[in-house]
């Protein structure tokens, strides 16, 4: 280890150390170092092999979405980095079947990139991917720790085309690392990594509804074939994936309606945002009044609801032995354009202007959920996501102009 002093505009000085680079079974690690200090960049290379970067900035916020496949990752990935500006896409001239998408501000890294066994191995031992068997959460844990300290790491590809673990893909420290999956959570030391954790619920009505959308209208499935997976896979997601939600930070719950009776066609959906009371740069949002109890039907004048309408709820709850808060919408709007009215009853949104939640809905009413509340719910949390980020940010900085006085 060898010691260096890091100098800023602001005169600020931070002395730090160099690690040497750490090579992995499945990839090295680059080798850069990075040192917190000023907001001015500052970038040098000491000895043969360290490259540091100061910034007050620069260290990676890391996010954790948990589901199961098909449940809506995507789709809220694409609402969150929207909340951020500009699009996500794969690594430039990188892997075709890549399943990282990056944008200016954010990487999001598919969990299923750590699968240990490919699609013939888990055949062979009788595994499902659900299954930790199947994963490295060593080499998950290293990766993900090395780019939240600020160094890149040569990450494994799970190719979905051809069932294979392809060679690795360079992944940088961005601003905000999303590890999405199917186990961002379940390895505590990963856990402790995450800066705020959010489980899509799906139930399992709901669940079968989507699939059927998408596995059997839009990828020739059967019904029967679509029954069996589902089947195959419950007891692993049960054991694994389901036990999760406990150690979320927000739960979007999405359950079938209760304004119709005996329901099953899952195309209205009840919408639950369970949000986790005392979590560090995270206040949950609130209807009315917080910490009521509020049952609130704004279908009226200023909202148009057909059949079976709309219905909010709100109150405080518990949820696995902690403290939460719950925000529910039962329902689906007619007119997007009219959700301005339930936005300006809703406080701590964490929007940057009046209107911002509506805005985002707008933009993209062709993703899927636009119309109910899980596109609103997803779009909120991305809102509550950019605010957390931006208060770990300035947090820092008074944390380095303290030290500096000191
Ligand atoms: N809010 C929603 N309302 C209705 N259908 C939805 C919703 N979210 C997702 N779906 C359905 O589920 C399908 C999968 O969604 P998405 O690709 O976002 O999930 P995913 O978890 O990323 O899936 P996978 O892990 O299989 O890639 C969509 O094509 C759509 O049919
Ligand atoms: O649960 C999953 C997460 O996406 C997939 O089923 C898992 O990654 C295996 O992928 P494939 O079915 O393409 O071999």
């Amino acid at each position: 280890m060898a010691a260096c002093t890091v100098y800023t505009t602001q005169s600020l000085n931070s002395t730090c150390s160099i690690s040497t680079p750490t090579k992995t079974h499945m990839g090295f690690y680059q080798k850069h170092v990075v040192f917190y200090s000023s907001s001015k960049k500052t970038s040098k290379r000491s000895g043969s092999s360290a490259v540091i970067t100061c910034s007050a900035d620069t260290q990676t916020v890391v996010i954790g979405l948990a589901a199961d496949s098909g449940c809506g990752k995507s789709t809220f990935m694409r609402r969150l980095t929207s909340v951020f500006g500009g699009a996500a896409e794969p690594p430039r001239g990188g892997n075709p079947d890549s399943n990282t998408l990056i944008s200016d501000t954010t990487t999001v890294i598919c969990l299923d990139d750590y699968h240990s066994l490919d699609r013939t191995g888990r055949k062979e031992k009788g595994v499902t991917a659900l299954d930790p068997r199947a994963n490295d959460f060593d080499l998950m844990y290293e990766q993900v720790k090395a780019i939240k300290d600020g160094v890149s790491v040569e990450k494994p590809i799970y190719n979905h085309v051809t069932g294979l673990l392809d060679p690795p893909e360079l992944i940088k420290p961005p601003k905000i690392l999303v590890i999405e999956g199917l186990h961002p959570m379940y390895d505590q030391r990963v856990r402790d990594l995450l800066d705020f954790s959010i489980y899509l619920d799906i139930s399992n009505e709901v669940k079968f509804a989507w699939k059927i959308q998408r596995d059997m209208a839009e990828r020739g499935h059967s019904l029967e074939s679509i029954k069996a997976s589902i089947e195959a896979r419950k007891p692993d997601f049960d054991a694994y994936i389901d036990p999760q939600k406990q150690y979320a930070d927000a739960v979007i719950e999405v359950l079938p309606t209760q304004l119709i009776p005996d329901d099953n066609e899952g195309k209205v959906l009840r919408v639950r945002l369970i949000m986790k009371e005392g979590v560090k740069f995270f206040s949950p949002v609130y209807l009315f009044d917080e910490g009521s109890s509020i049952s609130w039907i704004p279908c009226g004048r200023k909202l148009t609801c057909s059949y079976p309408g709309i219905k909010f709820s709100y109150g405080p709850d518990s949820y696995y032995g902690h403290e939460v808060s719950v925000l529910e919408m039962d329902g689906q709007f007619d007119r997007l354009d009219e959700l301005i009215y339930v936005e300006s009853h809703l406080s701590n949104l964490s929007t940057k202007f009046y209107g911002e939640v509506t805005q985002q809905m707008l933009k993209h009413t062709d993703f899927p959920g636009s119309n109910n509340g899980t596109g609103l719910f997803q779009t909120i949390v991305g809102l509550k996501i950019r605010d957390l980020f931006e208060q770990i940010l300035s947090s820092r900085a008074k944390t380095l102009v303290e030290a500096t006085k000191a």
